[in-house]
């Protein structure tokens, strides 16, 4: 079961937060999009990204511009080992896959889907073909993107994704330590994602990620997937 925690701003906050289990540690690159106190300057990704290589940890940067042509220069330049797609006005297609591919040819591609109403089986199904992950997300809030809103969904809607695609399934939206297990024997996805209840949050945006619950997040998860079959 793959553990994704979002959002990571500091360097040591990143090693600490791998320490406590993470295998994907996400962040979001300065862009134009996003909250602002959560963007992470370039130069510090790439240190982070030094921390991550050496202990087999991902690399996931968030995408919340919505031009794909930053999104790809992000890419370039960074070259993470996942790159997630969640603005509020882009969707990832077949020819942004093929010029990933070119520019960043080890990075995988997530796409964010907004789970609200049945739909979303729909635009899970059509970005399927192309993309390495699909991480299912609440909440879309106009200049942030998908997701960052502390709310879970209906989980049926997100079982019947896993049941439907062959992308690997990240559920996300809410989880937290108090509901990761329920959330993982009902959806049984490939991977587990958490920002809201795994941080501490100050004033203005500003949050740093609370390690006890992180820890504690990654290791439900484990125990359940490993009861579940997963
Ligand atoms: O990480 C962010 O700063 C972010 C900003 C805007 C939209 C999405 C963002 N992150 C993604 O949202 C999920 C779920 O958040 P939560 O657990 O419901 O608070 C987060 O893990 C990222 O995938």
């Amino acid at each position: 079961m793959i553990k994704q925690l979002y959002s990571i701003i500091q360097l040591n906050e990143a090693i600490k937060t791998m320490e406590a289990g993470a295998d994907n540690i996400g962040l979001v690159p300065v862009q134009r999009g996003g909250v602002p106190a959560h963007r992470v300057p370039l130069y510090r990704v790439d240190q982070i990204h030094e921390e991550c290589r050496k202990r087999g940890v991902k690399m996931v940067l968030i995408m919340l511009t919505n031009d794909p042509e930053e999104m790809l220069d992000l890419a370039h330049r960074l070259q993470p080992e996942i790159l997630h797609i969640a603005g509020d006005g882009y969707t990832a297609d077949e020819e942004f896959a093929q010029r990933l591919k070119k520019l960043a040819p080890k990075t995988e591609l997530m796409q964010a889907v907004l789970v609200d109403n049945h739909s979303a089986v729909d635009r899970a199904k059509k970005v399927d073909p192309f993309v390495d992950y699909i991480l299912l997300d609440s909440g879309l809030a106009a200049d942030t993107g998908i997701g960052a809103s502390g709310q879970t969904h209906d989980w049926s809607i997100d079982a019947e994704i896993v049941r439907e695609v062959d992308a690997k399934v990240i559920a996300a939206g809410g989880l937290g330590p108090d509901n990761v297990a329920e959330a993982i024997r009902e959806i049984r996805p490939y991977g587990v994602d958490s920002l809201t209840k795994t941080s501490i949050k100050y004033d203005h945006g500003n949050m740093e990620k609370d390690i006890p619950k992180v820890k504690e997040f990654c290791e439900i998860a484990d125990r359940v997937a490993t009861e579940v079959g997963l």
